[in-house]
């Protein structure tokens, strides 16, 4: 049975395709079978991981019911895949029927015994697709940007989990909030982490002992379609997800 993790924040470009992107790739070097799904209308996933995201099935087909779920998945070297289309920005307005919120549940259904870890790369937004990811997910990682303004917005997604929580999957929880772009030589990152930290301690959630350092290596990768991992093993960025899986592997135990 797989464990359903969704990464999410509202706030664009605080690193949800990279940390699903990595984590997939930590966790299948360490012999666990995963699977990505985008569900951001931008599909990044499929193309920083190099699989076709032209004439493929799609997670919007899945959701529609047109395309069964494992037909949609693509093999790629970082872990399988099931591509977004930008069909999804819609789908607020297309789908409208009752129980709207458990599409993505219902879908991974035939799926879960086929994979230790379903990762979801959420959209930038608090809308129904990611109501849909946390309603299908076990548990939530929270990358932040390292900037005062990225923090307020943890509260905000916060209440959606709760909300989620109350009304569609009390088992949800939030496995940790992941400070990205780190650069530990900076006064002002450092405040940051002391200020997450008191946030995570109010909302009793977990600041992540790992931080991910800022460096250029993440577009590199992203524009050569391959994951930091096997692009740049050495790189800061390479060892601070490498850390992050064992983090996040023993705080699954
Ligand atoms: N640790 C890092 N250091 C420097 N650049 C990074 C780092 N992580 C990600 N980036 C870069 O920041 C940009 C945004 O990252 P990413 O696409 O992972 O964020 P996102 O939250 O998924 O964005 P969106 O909300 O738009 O989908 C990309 O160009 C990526 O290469």
């Amino acid at each position: 049975m797989s464990s359903v993790i969704s990464i999410s924040n509202q706030k664009g470009g605080v690193g949800k395709t990279t940390t699903t992107c990595s984590l997939a790739a930590g966790l299948k070097k360490r012999g666990f079978r995963v699977l990505m799904i985008d569900l951001d209308p931008q599909g990044n996933l499929g193309f920083s991981v190099g699989v076709d995201t032209d004439i493929c099935a799609t997670i919007y087909d899945v959701l529609k019911g047109d395309v069964k779920t494992q037909f949609a998945i693509q093999k790629s070297d970082t872990a399988d895949l099931i591509v977004s289309s930008i069909l999804l920005s819609g789908i607020e307005l297309e789908f409208t029927n009752t129980g709207r919120e458990y599409l993505l549940k219902e879908a991974l259904k035939p799926v879960m015994d086929l994979y230790d870890y379903i990762l979801i790369d959420t959209p930038p937004a608090l809308g129904i697709l990611t109501i849909n990811a946390f309603t299908a997910s076990d548990t939530i990682i929270v990358p932040v940007l390292s900037d005062i303004f990225s923090l307020q917005g943890i509260g905000k997604l916060y209440e959606t989990v709760e909300r989620v929580k109350k009304y569609c999957n009390p088992n949800l929880d939030i496995a940790g909030i992941l400070l990205t772009k780190f650069n530990p030589r900076t006064h002002l990152c450092k405040e940051i982490r002391g200020t997450a930290a008191m946030i995570a301690e109010d909302l009793n959630i977990r600041l992540f002992d790992t931080y991910i350092r800022s460096s250029v290596a993440a577009s590199e990768a992203q524009s050569v379609q391959q994951n930091i991992l096997d692009y740049s093993p050495r790189n800061n960025i390479a060892k601070d997800y490498q850390s992050f899986t064992d983090e996040f592997l023993k705080k699954e135990a």
